[in-house]
């Protein structure tokens, strides 16, 4: 028997209120792929997200995570299945950064259950790979943006699920932690997780997705892998901006260099 999809969207509709952002989309996401929507912004990349993780409800259509119809999954089930990094979250006031890792272990027990070495090592773990232990002890409120989008990072990791959705996991991030996070991700993918990262930098779309899912207003315009999706046309066509896309000279995947969007001097003639 095939693997089912880890995700598979079937005629999915979602919006806000009465304004609907996402319509009829169809998508199957491949159990150990890793995955980025990219998009101009406003598209619904972040919208399809959250209803991926149930944060929104489709008001048409269904959606299966690891071949079961989402509204199957208790909560706690789902929490153990399926971990959301969004963007611009606020932790509880005075919560410090191992606090908050250690909330990722909350699906995993139950009101009676104790504490166990496994709870421990997972968080411990999660602390060492994202380099927060070295602050583990201080108030998410007083660390940099950086700092707490790795803290919330953790947090993610100590849930331990086997599918990841990320939410522009690199916002506020040095190059170096850019870089960090994503090469993270990519061994968590490597160890047979499924991730899917919401990214706006399309060289870093390209160097770690297996697959990437092209969106515009609030619809897919083109699936597949970096190096047949993204073409000049596409990215003209879909962004309004005109490229050149050459070999990123370390990794062989396709590197989007903008044409200046208006004379520039120091450009000189070409
Ligand atoms: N909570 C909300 N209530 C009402 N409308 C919303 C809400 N969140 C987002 N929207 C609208 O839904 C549309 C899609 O937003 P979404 O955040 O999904 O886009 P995105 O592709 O992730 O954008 P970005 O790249 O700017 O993060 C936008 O027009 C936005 O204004």
């Amino acid at each position: 028997m095939s693997t089912p999809p880890a995700i598979e969207l079937d005629s999915v509709t979602v919006g806000y209120d009465r304004r609907t952002v996402c319509r009829d989309v169809s998508l199957r996401i491949a159990d150990g792929s890793f995955t980025v929507f990219i998009g101009p912004n406003g598209c619904g990349k972040s919208t399809l997200l959250r209803t991926i993780a149930r944060v929104l409800r489709p008001s048409e259509g269904r959606i299966a995570v690891l071949g079961r119809d989402t509204r199957a999954y208790s909560r706690r089930q789902y929490a153990r299945t399926v971990g959301l990094l969004p963007q611009g979250i606020e932790a509880p006031a005075g919560m410090t950064v191992t606090d908050l890792v250690l909330r990722g272990r909350h699906p995993h027990r139950s009101a009676l259950s104790r504490w166990t070495s496994q709870d421990d090592q997972a968080v411990t773990d999660a602390l060492t790979v994202t380099g927060t232990a070295e602050f583990g002890d201080r108030v998410l409120a007083e660390l940099s943006g950086g700092q707490r989008q790795r803290a919330w990072l953790a947090m993610l990791l100590a849930q331990d699920t086997p599918v990841l959705l990320l939410d522009e996991p690199t916002t506020y991030l040095d190059i170096a932690h850019q870089y960090e996070v994503l090469d993270l991700l990519a061994e968590l993918h490597a160890s047979g997780r499924t991730v899917v990262a919401v990214l706006h930098d399309l060289n870093q779309a390209a160097r770690f997705a297996t697959d990437l899912v092209v969106l515009r207003d609030g619809r897919i315009t083109e699936t597949g892998h970096p190096s047949t999706v993204l073409t000049p046309d596409l990215v003209a066509d879909v962004f309004g901006l005109r490229c050149r896309i050459v070999p990123d000279p370390v990794t062989g995947t396709p590197a989007v260099f903008p044409e200046p969007t208006r004379p520039h001097p120091s450009l000189g003639p070409r």
